[in-house]
């Protein structure tokens, strides 16, 4: 099972490279790798097994996080509203892919963190309100999603980290906790 172990860290130059696409069918590999992803976030869920294999509770997590630099991303975003429910999005992603976006930009109010992050890193990190994306399952079938808000972000958070690219990048240099009065802040 995959560990906090496994993840590499900033300053690992694998977090700074631009991710290859998976080819299809998959290999064992990528196939297993997507299950082992998906694996973790579950557990990371789990309190009994977050604390006891010492897993922060994750929401996303990137191929290139385990340090191989390919275009697969695996999400779990549980269900906000009733506890134990099904999870509002939980599926492994490969080369997905930006559509169109909003123009309407959006922040998570207390900022972003990142599983290859070991420091708070104050500041809003503003993304697109909504997204539209592409993307291919295990079994090679293509999907188009619609998001918005709290799990656009968490789709462009993942998808940065295909491109090499750190939540804090975007962090306003001069004022971190400066965004435009139109953008919609999220809890
Ligand atoms: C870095 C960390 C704080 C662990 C963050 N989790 C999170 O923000 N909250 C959370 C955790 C849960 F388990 C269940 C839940 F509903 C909410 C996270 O997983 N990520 C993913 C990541 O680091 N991917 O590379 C960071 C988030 C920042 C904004 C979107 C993803
Ligand atoms: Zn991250």
């Amino acid at each position: 099972m995959i560990t906090m172990n496994d993840i590499i860290r900033e300053g690992h130059p694998t977090l700074r490279k631009v991710a290859e696409e998976v080819s299809f069918p998959l290999s064992d590999a990528d196939r297993e790798l997507g299950e082992k992803m998906t694996e973790f976030l579950k557990n990371s869920q789990d309190p009994e097994l977050a604390e006891k294999y010492q897993l922060r509770g994750g929401v996303g997590l990137a191929a290139p996080q385990l340090d191989v630099s390919k275009r697969m991303i695996a999400i779990e975003i549980p269900n906000m509203e009733e506890e134990d429910g099904e999870p509002f999005l939980s599926t492994v992603m490969y080369n997905p892919k930006i559509l169109s976006h909003s123009v309407q930009q959006a922040a998570i109010e207390e900022g972003e963190g990142c599983l290859s992050v070991d420091r708070h890193v104050p500041g809003l990190v503003v993304r697109n309100a909504k997204i539209t994306i592409s993307y291919f399952d295990q079994e090679g079938e293509k999907h188009k999603l619609r998001l918005k808000h709290y799990p656009a972000i968490v789709i462009q958070h993942e998808l940065d980290h295909l491109n090499g690219i750190m939540f804090y990048d975007h962090i306003n240099k001069q004022n971190p906790n400066y965004a435009a009065d139109d953008v919609l802040l999220i809890q």
